[in-house]
């Protein structure tokens, strides 16, 4: 017998995970004509073959909401991976705390500001669940370098609740 395999491709994604200085994160809603119209997810989007995780991150946080962001500021936490039926998402995750200019929906996206205890009644993608995880292991990190609190357990409720990623 012959066993047929087909390989998925690798998406490779800069995740911005924006916090304001009252410890709001910045969660986008998909639009129509997009993949996934409607659920929710951190700004970013797909690395150029020729950039870095950071140029793409800082061209698509300008691109998506019209902010400028200092090239030294965005702090790497980790990567996440996550497969999908068609294709594996793979994303290096920075947090932004200091940015250019008011963040704008320029791509017809909803922007919400949440409090980390609100994320969960967003209907979050799949893969935001492992960026929620990383999150939830680099609080302190987070609050020591950048002094936001992202709450330990609002992170834990997201990740009992939403359903199922692999790292
Ligand atoms: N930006 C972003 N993408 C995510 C997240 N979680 C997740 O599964 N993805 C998936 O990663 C893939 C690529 O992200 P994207 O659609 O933002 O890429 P992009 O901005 O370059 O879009 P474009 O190709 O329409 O220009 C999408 O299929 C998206 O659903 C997340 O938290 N943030
Ligand atoms: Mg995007």
């Amino acid at each position: 017998m012959k066993l047929v395999t087909r390989s998925r491709s690798t998406v490779h994604v800069a995740v911005g995970v924006l916090i304001n200085d009252v410890n709001e994160i910045l969660i986008a809603q998909r639009p129509k004509g997009k993949p996934f119209p409607g659920f929710w997810e951190f700004p970013g989007g797909k690395i150029e073959p020729q950039e870095t995780p950071c140029q793409a991150l800082l061209r698509e946080l300008h691109e998506e909401l019209g902010i400028e962001i200092n090239p030294d500021h965005p702090l790497l936490l980790g990567n996440v991976k996550y497969a999908y039926p068609e294709f594996i998402f793979q994303a290096p995750v920075f947090i932004c705390t200091s940015w250019e200019r008011q963040p704008q929906p320029l791509e017809g996206q909803r922007l919400v500001w949440a409090k980390p205890f609100d994320l969960l009644s967003y209907n979050l993608l799949p893969a935001c669940k492992g960026i929620c995880l990383l999150l939830q292991e680099k609080t302190d990190f987070i609050a020591r370098e950048r002094k936001r609190n992202i709450f330990q357990d609002s992170m834990n409720k997201i990740i009992k609740n939403v359903p199922n990623p692999t790292r």
